[in-house]
């Protein structure tokens, strides 16, 4: 099977999740864009979705689901969301579409955060996968200098503006060994508004593809 194959099978299995007449909490990336794809076949089952960017409102939309405003929602039984890693405590890294503010806040509303992932996601300790850090971009420079004394080496990402108009700095070589530590941390750096470390509000529930199957996999 191919990696994207992977991706798919994850994603499907995530509907077996999905409580009737819901709001669907939708995260991003090319994962989550399978999740989607599979929600249309069980559009008149849910009230609809809160999505986490304009890519997976669009994607959304076009496909006939409603996207409500986070702030007209007050229940999200699940959110299913992909990661660019995920470690054995089920603290993972995000942002790699750059989405990763509107991610959190839509997970941090979530009673659930599903995690769905081809297997070459898991790790055993985050950090391989530069950590993106969503910074005003006045803040830029300051910013940079306060990563790079955390001992990490920050990147620009060149040509990326969030959805909320803001940048990425993608970290790299930043050794996580307390994920909760560095992902509190970071976001006291001001200009910081967030990072993509997801240690204090990790997933509940990964669906993990591999060869074998998809495996259902509660946090520890
Ligand atoms: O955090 C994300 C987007 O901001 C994605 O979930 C993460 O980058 C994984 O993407 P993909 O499913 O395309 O591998």
């Amino acid at each position: 099977m191919t990696q994207d194959e992977l991706k798919k099978a994850a994603a499907l299995a995530a509907l077996d999740y999905i409580e009737d007449g819901s709001i669907v909490g939708v995260g991003t990336g090319s994962t989550v864009n399978h999740f989607i794809d599979g929600l249309a076949s069980v559009r008149a089952r849910i009230r609809g979705a809160v999505s986490s960017s304009e890519a997976s409102s669009k994607r959304l939309a076009a496909l006939g689901i409603p996207v409500f405003d986070l702030n007209d929602i007050d229940r999200i039984p699940v959110y299913v969301d992909g990661a660019d890693e995920i470690d054995g405590s089920f603290a993972m890294i995000k942002g790699g579409g750059g989405a990763l503010t509107r991610e959190k806040i839509v997970a941090a509303v979530s009673e659930r955060f599903i995690c769905i992932c081809d297997a070459s996601k898991r790790v055993p300790t985050l950090g391989h996968f530069p950590l993106p850090v969503e910074v005003i971009p006045m803040a830029r420079s300051h910013v940079t200098r306060e990563l790079a004394r955390l001992g990490g080496e920050p990147r620009l990402r060149a040509g990326f503006v969030t959805d909320n108009g803001n940048l990425i700095l993608d970290v790299h070589g930043l050794t996580i060994s307390d994920p909760v530590d560095t992902e509190t941390r970071i976001n006291q750096i001001v200009g910081v508004v967030t990072n993509g470390l997801f240690a204090r509000r990790g997933a509940d529930l990964l669906l993990l593809a591999g060869k074998a199957g998809v495996e259902r996999i509660p946090r520890p």
